[in-house]
């Protein structure tokens, strides 16, 4: 990819509640350096979680990074220390919204790793108790370009897609977790995709 800089753009997807893909977050050739420094460098886990009375492995790789534990899909799980890159990513991120005229901290990310198409995450929102009642979830896309598909919980409109690019950022702002659900659902796609979602865990709300 050229190493050249590229207008940064942002653009405003839903009104309310606020959903914006920003783009490029990191620029070349650092975004493709970090995709190949993350997809190496760190301990990439495929756990099992019980469906139906069944347990199976999740269908795409994930590691938990923060400072305090997290509980997801009735599982606890103990994050892994935060890697220089992704402190490194979690900065370019902060800076990003505050340019844009969002304040947010983030406290621990999912990182979530698809081989290839096959590889994809369920219908979900995230709206753990522990994330408050109005998160706001950044969630930075590295490789593959895939879409996220929303739907609204009282189907008020058509479900719709969102394109992830490489080196591309989704901001959903407060309301989107509890009016809409989001899934990557599996696509004819070539190639491998990281994603970062970083959030504020209230330590208080743990058992
Ligand atoms: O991979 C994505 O873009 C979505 C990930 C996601 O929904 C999550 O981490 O909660
Ligand atoms: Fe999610």
């Amino acid at each position: 990819m050229p190493d050249t800089p590229t207008k940064a753009v942002t653009e405003r997807l839903l009104e309310t509640p606020s959903l914006l893909r920003l783009a490029p977050l990191l620029g070349e050739p650092r975004a493709s350096h970090m995709l190949a420094c993350l997809s190496h460098d760190l301990a990439w886990q495929r756990p099992h979680l019980r469906l139906y009375g069944r347990e199976h492995p999740i269908p795409r790789q994930q590691v938990w990074m923060g400072d305090v534990g997290y509980r997801y899909s009735g599982q606890d799980f103990t994050p892994d220390p935060w890697h220089p890159a992704v402190l490194a990513l979690r900065q370019a991120v902060v800076e990003r919204l505050a340019n844009a005229g969002i304040r947010a901290r983030f406290n621990s990310v999912l990182l979530n790793r698809y081989a290839d198409g096959q590889d994809r995450m369920g219908w979900h929102s995230d709206d753990e108790t522990e994330l408050g009642p109005e998160p706001l979830i950044a969630a930075v896309s590295l490789g593959c370009e895939r879409p996220l598909r929303f739907r609204w919980r009282d189907k008020r409109q058509a479900p719709f897609n969102v394109w992830l690019p490489h080196d591309s950022l989704l901001v959903m702002g407060r309301g989107v977790q509890r009016q809409l659900q989001h899934a990557l659902l599996p696509r004819k796609v070539p190639g491998v995709r990281i994603s970062l979602t970083f959030r504020w865990v209230h330590p208080s709300q743990m058992q």
